[in-house]
């Protein structure tokens, strides 16, 4: 998976060169590459925002440098990318979302600031490679590096190879939909709060069975959305009656 990234603060992405995205780097799973955003802003002051038209607060980000960076980035790989741009007005990030992305070969990632990017950048864009605006949630960040660390972090975990032991990979939340069941380690006893016994008795069934119960428990009680959304899709969901 090639990601490159354009930002005006490309020092923000620092953390994809740590830990396992560091490592898949040096694998080869994982290929990332930051462009800074100012570089095809070519006035004395490399200017990236003006204000916007219809008036409002705020700057919007103006469309030649985007047109540039992407041209530029564009040029520089095989075959086409697929454009993410990071936006509370996207779709939302879900799990499905991040095994889509886990299947792009490579993706350009472009960091909004201000009030966002001149909308016909996202036009033209899309008339040479696909564009995915997709959100975090329904909250505003002041801009889209968070949400691509984000991104990057979700779909490349799920590349083989990136997670030592892919084992980890099943029955986390929302990977079959459900929550992830709690979780104990040593010691057995801690602040006179003991681990639940069934964990001791080394009866792997029971311990399955209890693990799935409190799943289900869990999701009942943080995300019933959850729920009622895969028993429709099963064909299960008691609705109450009115
Ligand atoms: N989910 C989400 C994304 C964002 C932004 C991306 C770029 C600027 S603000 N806010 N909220």
């Amino acid at each position: 998976m090639r990601c490159d990234i354009i930002s005006i603060f490309p020092e923000y992405l620092e953390p994809l060169n740590l830990s396992l995205p560091g490592q898949a780097q040096r694998k080869g799973l994982l290929e990332v590459a930051v462009h800074d955003l100012r570089d095809f802003a070519h006035d004395r002051h490399r200017t990236v925002d003006d204000t916007p038209y219809g008036g409002g607060a705020g700057m919007v980000m103006k469309p030649q440098p985007w047109w540039e960076a992407l041209e530029h980035v564009r040029g520089l790989g095989e075959g086409t990318p697929t454009l993410i741009v990071p936006g509370p007005g996207g779709e939302v990030l879900t799990q499905k979302v991040a095994r889509e992305l886990a299947d792009e070969p490579w993706m350009i990632f472009a960091c909004g600031r201000y009030e966002g990017i001149d909308e016909r950048v996202y036009e033209a864009a899309a008339e040479v490679m696909p564009v995915r605006v997709i959100s975090l949630g329904d909250y505003v960040l002041n801009g889209g590096e968070v949400a691509v660390l984000a991104m990057i972090e979700a779909a490349a975990r799920l590349l083989p190879g990136f997670m030592g032991n892919a084992e980890s990979l099943v029955e986390e939340s929302h990977e079959d939909g459900l929550l992830e069941y709690p979780v104990y380690t040593k010691p057995a006893s801690w602040r006179e709060r003991e681990v639940p016994p069934v964990l001791l008795s080394g009866d792997h069934a029971k311990v399955a069975a209890w693990r799935h119960e409190q799943r289900l428990e869990r999701t009942a009680a943080r995300r019933p959305d959850l729920l009622h959304a895969s028993a429709a899709l099963a064909g299960t969901d008691v609705v109450p009656q009115a």
